[in-house]
C-alpha cells in the first residue's frame, strides 16, 4: 500500500521545508514525555533516596528513603509548573514572537535542569522540577502554535499530530533510562537521567537560531516583507509567486478582518464565538487526560503488580511502546478520514476497551482475566494513540484566529496540564485501600470508560470539521456554520486559487499596495458570507 495524502492542486510550492520545520520543532515534546515519565524511576533510585532523605527510613525496605509527602511534593512540583508555564506561554510568543519565545523557554527549562543535577538537597531539587516544568509547560503551547502556523493545509494535521509522536517517544525513552539506571548506585544515578534532556534542549535552540519566524505571526506584527520571505523560504518559492502572494493577502485579509470584529483582550476571549471555540479546545484537552491515558502511563506498573501480574515493568514498557507505534497510523488517517470520524472511533474504541478492562478486572482473578485485562489496556492504548493522542493537539492548533492564537492555545493547553495532575494526584487514594480511600481498585476504569462515553457525545456535537481547510477558512467555518455536525458540508467561498487570479494579473512584485488590493478583495467577500450566514 502506498500512502498518500490529499496534496490539493491550489497548493503553494513545496510542503518539503515545513515538514522537516515542523517535525524538527515537534521533538521539543521528547522533553514533554521524557520529564513526565523520568520522575518515577528516579524516587526509586538507592542513591538517590539517601541523598536527600531527611531521616526518614522505608520500612518496606528498611533503607533511607524521602517521605510520602516530600514524594509527592517533588512529582507534583513538575506539573504545578507545566501548568502555570503553559498559562504564561501567550505573553512573550506575542509578543517577541513564536521561535524567540521558543529560545527563551527551552532556556527556562534548561535552568531547572541546571538545578536538579547540581542539588544535594530537596529545597533546590524541588526548585529545578518547577523551572524544568516551568519550561515544558511554555513549549508545549507553543510548540503546536509554530507548527500550525508554518503548515501547509494539506498536510497540517500530521505535522502538529507528530509533536504527539514526540512525547511518546519521550515516554518510552524514558522507560527504557529508567529501567537501565535502576540498579546504579552512584553520584552520577540519577544525574545521568536528568542530565540528558540537556542534549535534546540544545539542539532545539541551535535549530531555532536557524529557523524562519511564522508568516502569521509577522503578519499580525504588520511586516509583510518579512512575512513574504519568512513564506518564501517555507514553501520553497521566490518571494514574489503569485501563489505566496495568494497565501499571504488570504492571511492578512482574514487578520483584519478577525480585528475588525474586535481585539481579544483576555476577557474577550472567554466570550461569544470565540468564548465557544476556546470552550471546545478546553473540552478536548481535558478528554483526553480524563480517558485515562497517564492512570496506565503513571500507575500502570503498580496497579498490574496488585492485580497479580507479573513482569509488570515489561507491560509498561509494551504499552510505551503500542503508544509510540500506534500513533503514526493517527498522523496518516487525520488526514485522510479526517478530524470527526477519526476521534469517534477512536472514542468509541476506547470505551469499549476501558469498560471490558473494567468489568474482567472487578469480575475475576485468573490467569486468563489478566490475559485479557492486558490485552484490552493494550488495545485502549491502541485507539488512543491513534486519534485522541495526536488529534487533540491538532484541533487546539487550528481552532483559533491569529488574533487570540496564543493566548487561547496557552489556557487549552494549561487544561490539559491542570488535569494531567489532578489524575495523577487523586489516582493512588482513589485505587489504593485504606484509611480515608476509595479503594477502587479495577473499578476506576469504570470511570476512564465513562470519560470516554462523554468523549463519543463530545465530538458528534462540539468538534467542527477542519481537514484541508486554511486557518483562515477556519475562521470562516466557524462564523458560517452553527453547528458541528453540518461542518462536513462547508465549502469556503474564497481560496488561493481566487486570489492567485488576481495577484497573477499584475505579477510584477509582492508590493505592499497589492498585497492590499487582494486583501480589501478577500475582506468585502469574508463580510459578505459571514452576514448571510446561517448562524
Ligand atoms: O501518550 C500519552 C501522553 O500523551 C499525553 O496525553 C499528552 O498528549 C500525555 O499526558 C500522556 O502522558
Amino acid at each position: 500500500m502506498r500512502l498518500q495524502f490529499n496534496k490539493p492542486e491550489d497548493a503553494t510550492g513545496s510542503a518539503a521545508p515545513a515538514i522537516i520545520i515542523g517535525l524538527f520543532v515537534a521533538f521539543g515534546g521528547v522533553l514533554f514525555g521524557y520529564d513526565t515519565g523520568t520522575i518515577s524511576g528516579i524516587l526509586a533510585m538507592k542513591y538517590w533516596r539517601s541523598l536527600f532523605s531527611t531521616g526518614y527510613v522505608n520500612p518496606v525496605d528498611h533503607l533511607p528513603d524521602v517521605t510520602s509527602s516530600q514524594s509527592s511534593m517533588i512529582v507534583s512540583l513538575l506539573s504545578a509548573g507545566t501548568f502555570f508555564g503553559a498559562l504564561a506561554a501567550a505573553p512573550a510568543a506575542d509578543y517577541f514572537g513564536r521561535r524567540i519565545a521558543m529560545i527563551i523557554y527551552t532556556a527556562v527549562f534548561c535552568f531547572g535542569v541546571v538545578l536538579q543535577v547540581a542539588s544535594t538537597g530537596i529545597p533546590l531539587f524541588v526548585a529545578g522540577r518547577f523551572f524544568a516544568g516551568f519550561g515544558v509547560g511554555l513549549l508545549s503551547a507553543t510548540i503546536p502554535l509554530y507548527q500550525s502556523e508554518t503548515a501547509p493545509k494539506w498536510i497540517r494535521g500530521a505535522i502538529v499530530g507528530s509533536y504527539q509522536l514526540a512525547i511518546t517517544i519521550g515516554l518510552l525513552l524514558a522507560a527504557i533510562v529508567n529501567n537501565a539506571t535502576k540498579n546504579r548506585d552512584d553520584t552520577g544515578s540519577y544525574r545521568i537521567p536528568v542530565a540528558i534532556q540537556f542534549a535534546w534542549a540544545i539542539i532545539l535552540v541551535v535549530g531555532m537560531l536557524i529557523l524562519p519566524e511564522t508568516p502569521r505571526f509577522l503578519i499580525k506584527m504588520d511586516k509583510m516583507e518579512e512575512a513574504a520571505k519568512a513564506l518564501s523560504r517555507l514553501r520553497r518559492i521566490p518571494i514574489d509567486d503569485p501563489t505566496l502572494t495568494a497565501e499571504l493577502t488570504e492571511i492578512r485579509a482574514n487578520h483584519e478582518y478577525e480585528l475588525s470584529l474586535g481585539k481579544p483582550s483576555y476577557f474577550e476571549i472567554f466570550r461569544g464565538s470565540l468564548g465557544k471555540r476556546l470552550a471546545t479546545g478546553c473540552g478536548v484537552q481535558a478528554l483526553q487526560q480524563l480517558s485515562g491515558v497517564n492512570f496506565i502511563f503513571y500507575y500502570g506498573t503498580s496497579f498490574f503488580q496488585n492485580s497479580g501480574i507479573q513482569n509488570s515493568f515489561v507491560i509498561t514498557l509494551i504499552t510505551s511502546i503500542i503508544n509510540v507505534i500506534s500513533t503514526l497510523p493517527g498522523l496518516y488517517m487525520v488526514e485522510k478520514w479526517g478530524r470527526r470520524p477519526l476521534l469517534l472511533f477512536g472514542a468509541v474504541g476506547m470505551c469499549t476497551s476501558q469498560l471490558i478492562v473494567a468489568i474482567v478486572g472487578t469480575a475475576a482473578s485468573s490467569m486468563v482475566a489478566n490475559k485479557v485485562l492486558i490485552a484490552f489496556v493494550c488495545t485502549y492504548i491502541f485507539f488512543f494513540a491513534s486519534s485522541w493522542g495526536p488529534v487533540s493537539w491538532v484541533v487546539t492548533g487550528e481552532l483559533y484566529p491569529l488574533k487570540a492564537r496564543a493566548k487561547c492555545l496557552s489556557i487549552t493547553t494549561a487544561t490539559n496540564w491542570l488535569l494531567n495532575w489532578a489524575i495523577a494526584y487523586a489516582t493512588p487514594y482513589m485505587v489504593n485501600g485504606g484509611a480515608g480511600n476509595a479503594d477502587l481498585g479495577s473499578k476506576v476504569f469504570f470511570i476512564w470508560g465513562g470519560f470516554c462515553g462523554v468523549c463519543c457525545i463530545f465530538v458528534f456535537f462540539c468538534i467542527y470539521e477542519t481537514k484541508g481547510l486554511t486557518l483562515e477558512q477556519v475562521d470562516e467555518l466557524y462564523g458560517k456554520v452553527s453547528v458541528a455536525w453540518k461542518s462536513t458540508d462547508f465549502v469556503p467561498s474564497v481560496n488561493y486559487a481566487d486570489i492567485q487570479d488576481v495577484a497573477e494579473g499584475s505579477k510584477a512584485s509582492t508590493s505592499l499596495a497589492e498585497l492590499e488590493a487582494g486583501a480589501q478583495e478577500k475582506r468585502s467577500s469574508l463580510a459578505t458570507h459571514v452576514e448571510s450566514a446561517d448562524v
